[in-house]
């Protein structure tokens, strides 16, 4: 009986052109499919021949490099007569991918790279079909397969696509090869290619459907051409150069999984040396990349990162001493760049590392195309073919490699975006075996990929990630399955959380040694990020942690800042950028190189905002003329949008100063807080406001790893927060905390003479730059209510600024007067009310300052002016001094008194930075 492929062969239309005899076989093929699809009895597929035993490359392995064994041709036993195709370490292997033979200069440039190899021994140069560039779009592979989609639609427009790529071709070939016979020769050919393709597709319409096969014949001219192109272009230029149609050599089966493929080694083995019979051992072998045959001889692709493939599989079956992937990154990095500006190229990683790393989308080879170099530990070179000067990063297994890089013992970092964590729990799960087949059974039959998998020893619950999209199939499927155990209740909970992503550390050098694991969940905890579950394979090469999705992109970079920037780096906010703002960044600036060279702390201003304007920086302000930058690259100030920008930064720990006198940013501060950023502020607004929303700040900071530092809110830079704490924490008793808190008001006591007016003073405390922004907030005590009422609060009282009597040395008539200039312009009209108490005072032997008390007995707080003997401490102060006493049950007899300038620029934003230095030794820098 006829086969049906004989008898359908007949129904191909006889106005098509003439077709080769490889597309009489597909055009069979296919026709032969589409009635089998209507005849299910009539099913036609080639059959898979059964594997032949393959020991992975044995053949070569057991055999020296370049030692010429004879292989078979037309007759197996007949080896003698035949010359075996050279191979060993004289090769090398280079791999062009699309966008390097995008056009007619790039395929040039290629082959000048190859001419320049020449030294180094014969190459085989892998080429992927063209791609696309702005002078010429067309991305020949993607349209070869959209035009076979387009036929099997009948969808004629097919035909446009064919003259695009015919046009692409045939210019690039005419600015390659001028106008000779090379240009000639390739015209022909791709003519005729055009010619047979043309009467396939019309053959597919007719049809109105495709096949695998036809498919990957069609698709495979992308390299043939493009190899072609090439191999011409180096014997143009005088090389010994040869073009190989990989379909004649290399021999692949389907893989198990369907998605891949096998190569079948001693058949491409014998194939090549086949070829070298034929074409003799040229210098350069040009060979297209992708394409492939099966056992039956059929056309076939690797599939999925084919070129990549193509180029290892001729690394392994040259023997060769290297391969270079040219592509148009530096290499591989050690985080996604556009999420992590600050990631590196890596100079080196092993054939693990880049396995791992690909797995989470890392632009490097797919780990199956690894394994062929890995066999024979030929190193890989991913090298940038538009930056040459670029090293390229290096995969190898070779220990010298690795000891060169020194010991870096995370590579790279990773996400996997927007997946599910699906969580069985129960107490009928534990030791019952047979739980997690069910599990995992259930999920195979749903279809459902798990990427990664976490139990605790308990047995009380499964949990694992799946693709978002996944998820509500996974959890059907899983209610389904467990419907009777949950009814029974032996399982309580088959859940799904949303929107998660996996986050990943790689690095081969991580196995056995201590502390890594810490060091990235730290990191994770420093950045205020939760860890919902936890993953480590026993090659410990790849931690696994699952996070919020929200958190990606922030986890990413902490993790990354934690082992690849300086020990300690911190991103910096400035909210406020006045008096003490802009000193306090000029001090950073002094100090900065100090602190990265002896101390390893890295402090980078992001972000420096007004009430009007801000100015951001991804990587950091360059603080030598920030002010200019302020002036003219800034933008409208938006609190949301700057906490947002400090927020998702690269830099691990977070920041912000709030230097403003306002209230407005402590109403931020919570959700600051919330969302992992740190707070140091010498604006007493929080600490002494709403006692609620200065306990649930508390709070917040006493349930996270997250600080807020407010050291300059009382006395500047002198240490009058710290040394409460301490006393505090370390369980001394706080009678009573007497002193003076104002540095603007100690200035004008200090200063104020019979024959000098209170205004003028007044004036004076301002220009230096004691008072606060409107110096009413001095003047009417208010000021030093508020350090009452914060001193009070850390001693454990719950008052309000509202239960602290203050008298006012305000006139009352200027209290509603509207700005501070109005203020003090209108001020020397009342200095003779000041004038008199002073010389009543005067007259007593005695002197006026104005104190502030925390009685801790009487649980209440107290501001007023008093007179005192001038032998009294208070007395003794000078300039803007402050001076606080403390009473304790240690210092019963003799207070601990602390004294000092409290006011001022500089000494305030000394005390704004040392909290900055402060939360760096919370976070960790050496001490
Ligand atoms: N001057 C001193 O000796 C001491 C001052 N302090 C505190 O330091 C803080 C700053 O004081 P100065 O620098 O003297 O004040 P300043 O008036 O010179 O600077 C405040 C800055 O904050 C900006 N600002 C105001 N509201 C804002 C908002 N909502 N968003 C963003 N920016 C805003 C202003 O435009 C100005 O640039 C105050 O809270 C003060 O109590 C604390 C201890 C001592
Ligand atoms: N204006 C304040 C500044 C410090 O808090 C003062 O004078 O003390
Ligand atoms: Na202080």
């Amino acid at each position: 009986m006829a086969s049906p492929q004989c008898l359908h062969s007949r129904s191909i239309p006889s106005q098509l052109p003439p077709v080769s005899q490889q597309s009489k076989a597909l055009l069979c093929d296919l026709e032969c499919r589409r009635l089998s699809s209507r005849h299910a009895s009539a099913s036609h597929k080639p059959q898979v021949p059964a594997r032949q035993s393959r020991s992975y490359l044995k053949p070569q392995q057991s055999r020296p490099p370049q030692v010429a064994v004879a292989a078979a041709l037309a007759e197996p036993e007949a080896t003698e007569a035949l010359e075996e195709c050279p191979r060993g370490a004289q090769w090398q292997i280079h791999k062009f991918g699309g966008t390097c033979v995008a056009t007619a200069d790039r395929i040039r440039e290629a082959a000048r790279l190859i001419a320049s190899g020449q030294q180094q021994g014969q190459q085989v140069v892998v080429v992927s079909a063209m791609g696309s560039h702005p002078t010429s779009p067309v991305k020949v592979t993607d349209l070869l397969l959209k035009m076979v989609d387009r036929a099997s639609r009948r969808d004629q427009s097919f035909l446009l696509d064919l003259a695009a790529i015919q046009e692409k071709h045939v210019e690039t070939a005419k600015q390659l090869l001028g106008d000779g016979r090379a240009l000639n020769r390739f015209v022909a050919r791709i003519l005729d290619d055009i010619g047979n393709l043309k009467a396939m597709l019309q053959a597919i319409a007719i049809a109105g459907m495709s096949t695998d096969s036809f498919s990957d014949f069609v698709v495979g001219h992308g390299e043939l051409w493009c190899a072609q192109l090439l191999s011409s272009a180096l014997q143009q230029a005088g090389l010994d150069a040869a073009f190989m149609d990989t379909r004649e050599v290399l021999v692949v089966s389907p893989a198990s999984d369907g998605t891949t493929v096998d190569v079948e080694y001693p058949a491409s083995n014998a194939k090549l040396d086949a070829w070298a019979h034929t074409n003799g051992a040229p210098q350069v072998i040009v060979a297209t990349g992708f394409i492939a045959s099966n056992p039956q001889g059929q056309v076939t692709t690797l599939k999925r990162n084919g070129s990549d493939y193509s180029a290892t599989i001729m690394g392994a079956l040259f023997q060769a001493s290297h391969i270079t992937i040219w592509t148009d990154v530096d290499g591989v990095y050690s985080a996604d760049p556009r999420k992590v500006p600050e990631s590196q190229c890596l100079v080196n990683l092993s054939y693990h590392e880049a396995w791992e790393l690909s797995y989470f989308g890392a632009n490097v080879l797919h780990p199956r195309t690894t394994l062929p170099a890995m066999k024979y530990n030929i190193p890989i070179s991913i090298r940038n073919f538009f930056h040459l000067s670029a090293p390229g990063t290096r995969i190898t297994d070779v220990q010298a490699d690795i000891e060169r890089a020194g010991v870096q013992l995370v590579k790279g970092f990773a996400t996997i975006d927007h997946v599910a964590l699906i969580n069985v729990e129960g107490t009928g799960m534990v030791g019952v075996p047979g739980t997690a087949s069910t599990i995992f059974s259930t999920m195979r039959d749903a279809d459902v990929n798990v990427s990664m998998i976490s139990q605790a020893s308990s047995e009380h619950s499964v949990c694992f990630a799946v693709r978002q999209s996944d998820g509500v199939r996974a959890i059907n499927a899983l209610q389904a399955r467990f419907a009777e155990a949950i009814s029974a209740g032996r399982v309580s909970k088959v859940e799904k959380i949303d929107d998660c992503c996996i986050l990943a550390a790689v690095g081969q050098q991580m196995a056995s040694r201590k502390g890594v694991a810490a060091t990235m969940f730290a990191a994770l905890a420093k950045a205020n990020i939760n860890i919902r579950c936890i993953a480590q394979g026993c090659s410990e090469y790849n931690i696994t942690v699952l996070i919020d999705q929200r958190d990606s992109v922030r986890a990413l970079r902490a993790v990354h800042g934690r082992f690849y920037l300086a020990k300690l780096t911190i991103g910096l906010g400035v909210v406020g950028p006045g008096a003490i703002g802009r000193t306090f960044i000029n001090q950073l600036y002094q100090q900065r190189e100090e602190l990265r060279e002896e101390f390893d702390i890295d402090v980078r201003v992001l972000g420096i905002t007004g009430s009007s304007r801000m100015l951001l920086s991804d990587t950091a302000i360059s603080l030598d003329d920030w002010q200019e930058q302020y002036n003219s690259e800034s933008q409208p100030a938006d609190l949301e949008r700057f906490r947002d920008h400090l927020a998702s930064s690269y830099v691990p720990n977070t920041v912000i100063i709030d230097a403003t006198a306002s209230d407005v940013p402590p109403q931020h501060y919570l959700e600051w807080m919330r969302r992992g950023i740190h707070i140091i502020t010498p604006n007493k607004k929080l600490n002494s406001g709403p006692l609620a929303q200065y306990q649930e700040l508390r709070r917040i900071q006493r349930d996270s790893y997250i600080h807020f530092l407010y050291e300059a809110t009382v006395g500047a830079g002198l240490p009058i927060i710290a040394t409460l704490k301490h006393l505090v924490d370390t369980g001394d008793r706080i009678t009573k905390i007497e002193g003076i808190f104002s540095g603007t008001l100690s200035y004008i006591f200090n200063s104020l003479t019979p024959d000098r007016t209170f205004s003028s003073v007044v004036s004076e405390a301002k220009e230096n730059g004691f008072t606060e922004p409107d110096p009413r907030d001095d003047l009417s005590g208010t000021d030093v209510a508020r350090k009452v009422t914060i001193l009070a609060r850390e001693c454990g009282l719950d008052l309000d600024l509202s239960d602290i009597p203050i008298e006012s040395l305000v006139p009352e008539q200027l209290e509603s007067v509207a700005s501070p200039d109005d203020f003090m312009a209108q001020l020397p009209q009342y200095d003779g009310a000041m004038q008199a108490q002073m010389a009543a005072a005067e007259a007593a032997g005695e002197c006026l300052r104005f104190v502030g008390v925390v009685d801790c007995k009487a649980g209440a707080g107290s501001v007023k002016l008093g007179r005192y003997p001038k032998s009294h401490a208070f007395a003794q102060l000078q300039g803007s001094d402050n001076i606080i006493a403390f009473t304790t049950q240690r210092y019963s007899v003799q207070p601990l008194i602390v004294r000092g300038p409290g006011a001022g620029a500089e000494v305030t934003a000394g005390g704004v930075f040392s909290d900055l230095l402060r939360l760096a030794a919370y976070l960790g820098a050496p001490s």
